[in-house]
């Protein structure tokens, strides 16, 4: 979990940058040995939900929003879902679409789907103490500045306390000058591990906390110190595999495991049933995505837009959106990846329009590339949201990072540089005061367009520069980044900061829909009332006061919204 020279370097270049590079080519260019996941999101909101304050808890019954969602909603959401009332046209208008999978097929797909992926990792999980050992890398390109090595291995140690059955019993750091491919620890660092393990006799497994250990790294420690051994990847998928509560996360971690229990083996016979495993599998995702696309062409009609909430993990995002929807069901949990099934809920904004936010999966550095390409269906859903909400942990020592992280899983989700982000500081109360001033700065912030991407590229020359200068300039550039990008300051657990943040989600939304807000007086429990609320859902009405027959009314409306307005009002004025 080092956060070595390439992914600082290719981290920047995410940061100052991008755009005009795909994910493929970005890969292909600097080969970063791992990457960030960002994970299920879903922006597949149906038109029929536009009457509903929140989705997670009364949009329908369980099967219409899976039909109608394209997903599931997680588990813990199913108690609270009670019988909606969809108009029938529109649910025979959604049926007849007949690329979209029905009931049948969607339970089929993610039958096969379940079996051909079955848990693996979780067969091999463990039980009992733990020891995390992290190699930190002191010199060199790999070194580096953006972080320390007690962090990273605070971090290590809150991935084990986020696993259940597993407790942490011993924690260090081990400075190394090179991990190279069969060797992590020098041979006196290794008599040192010998006896600290020896000293633990309850101890199940050894957490090294490198992203990736190759199979000849794992055996050679495991030989060497008797303990089995574990890396970064495998305790990530082990809490995906806890935390996974839908078919669709779990297929998704599914395939990221098999590819990690195939570089585990050396038979070729296994290889070759995992490989097909693969196959079947990544045919089911593909069916998926397809599936999912179709839903999301269809959200685009329906007009309800969408805003995907995302960040670190335990930034708080799920407790915002708990503050935000005023939602007391959802809660937030003090581990790492909590949230691992996308849940999508409804927020009336004062201007009368809906939207949904989507509570996503967090992000964390380092994870190798495979176990975000298995999220491929679902990171897709991301792009597509109108406005991101960065959630970020302002009390955290490692905001840099973290910020950093976040901002290059976005770039690399091919983001559309128009979309907007709004950037939150949570937890401010834990923090108070850092960023109060910049409370009243604008608060949105968008990804570099082409030609700032271009004008970014200067970095280049920093390959062949001395490794630690050029470590050093990328912090720089690195921190430039984070304190230019305004943000506002909240605290989901106090509410703290949460006006702006509305304010803020309106006027974005307003703009991306490109919708105009409407002030006018209304006959009370009139036809042009009734007319207006056809076109534009529920506009905000409050009593007039100088006029008790008359209602003031705000609607947020498109030009072709207040055009079927206008032209009902005219069609009501002549039979009056
Ligand atoms: N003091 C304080 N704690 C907060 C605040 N927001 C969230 N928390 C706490 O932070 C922890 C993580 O919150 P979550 O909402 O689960 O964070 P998340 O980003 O959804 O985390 P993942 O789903 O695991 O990625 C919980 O213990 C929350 O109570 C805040 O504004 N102030
Ligand atoms: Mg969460």
């Amino acid at each position: 979990m080092l956060l070595d020279f390439q992914i600082v370097h290719y981290c920047t270049i995410m940061v100052m940058s991008k755009c005009i590079l795909s994910w493929r080519m970005i890969r292909f260019v600097i080969k970063p040995k791992s990457c960030t996941i960002i994970s299920p999101f879903v922006s597949a909101l149906p038109q029929c939900l536009a009457g509903h304050h929140y989705i997670s808890s009364s949009c329908g019954t369980y099967r219409e929003m899976k039909k109608n969602f394209g997903y599931r909603v997680s588990p813990d959401h199913r108690s609270n879902i009670t019988p909606g009332n969809r108009p029938e046209s529109e649910l025979s208008n959604a049926d007849n679409d007949s690329l979209v999978l029905d009931d049948a097929q969607y339970a089929a797909l993610l039958h096969d789907a379940e079996s051909f992926g079955a848990g693996v990792v979780s067969k091999a999980s463990i039980k009992g103490g733990v020891m995390v050992v992290l190699p930190w890398v002191k010199w060199g390109p790999r070194q580096t500045l953006v972080t320390c090595p007690e962090r990273v291995l605070d971090e290590a140690a809150a991935l084990i306390g986020s696993l259940d059955n597993v407790t942490l019993i011993n924690k260090s750091v081990v400075k190394v000058r090179y991990i190279s491919k069969s060797i992590v620890f020098g041979p006196g660092q290794l008599e040192q591990l010998k006896a600290c393990v020896a000293d633990l006799p309850v101890l199940a497994a050894l957490f090294v906390a490198v992203d990736r250990l190759s199979r000849t790294q794992i055996r050679t420690l495991e030989r060497e110190l008797g303990v089995r051994v574990v890396d970064r990847y495998w305790v990530v998928l082990s809490i995906f595999h806890q935390h996974a509560k839908t078919v669709e996360a779990r297929m998704q971690v599914a395939l990221a495991e098999l590819p990690y229990l195939r570089s585990m083996t050396k038979l070729s016979t296994e290889q070759s049933l995992i490989d097909q495993r693969i196959r079947l599998l990544q045919m089911s995702l593909n069916k998926l995505l397809r599936h999912r696309m179709l839903v999301r062409n269809r959200r685009k009609v329906s007009d309800l837009p969408s805003v995907a909430v995302v960040g670190y993990t335990n930034a708080g995002k799920t407790s915002l959106i708990s503050a935000l929807c005023a939602d007391g069901s959802i809660q937030g949990r003090d581990q790492l990846f909590a949230t691992l099934d996308v849940t999508a809920h409804g927020l009336s904004l004062p201007c009368g329009v809906r939207c949904v936010l989507l509570d996503t999966v967090g992000f964390i550095q380092d994870l190798p590339t495979e176990l975000v390409a298995s999220f491929n269906a679902t990171l897709q859903d991301a792009a597509q949201a109108d406005v991101i909400i960065h959630v970020r942990d302002l009390s955290h020592p490692d905001r840099l990072l973290h910020h950093t992280t976040v901002m290059a899983a976005l770039y690399s989700i091919d983001l559309p540089h128009t979309t907007p982000i709004i950037t939150l500081d949570n937890k401010a109360d834990l923090a108070p005061d850092l960023r109060v001033s910049e409370a009243e700065q604008p608060c949105t912030s968008f990804l570099l367009d082409d030609k700032q991407y271009e004008k970014s590229c200067r970095l280049k020359g920093h390959k062949d520069a001395e490794s630690h200068t050029a470590n050093l300039y990328l912090l720089h550039q690195l921190q430039d980044h984070y304190s230019s990008t305004p943000a506002l300051a909240v605290s989901a657990t106090t509410k703290q900061g949460l006006v702006p943040v509305i304010t803020a989600l309106e006027e974005q939304l307003l703009r991306v829909t490109q919708r105009k807000l409407f002030r006018m007086k209304l006959p009370t429990g009139g036809p042009h009332l009734r007319a207006l609320r056809s076109v534009a859902g529920t506009p905000r009405e409050t009593p007039c006061p100088d006029d008790a027959n008359l209602c003031e009314v705000v609607a947020a409306l498109t030009e072709k919204q207040f055009a079927q307005f206008k032209k009902l009002c005219s069609s009501i004025n002549s039979n009056s």
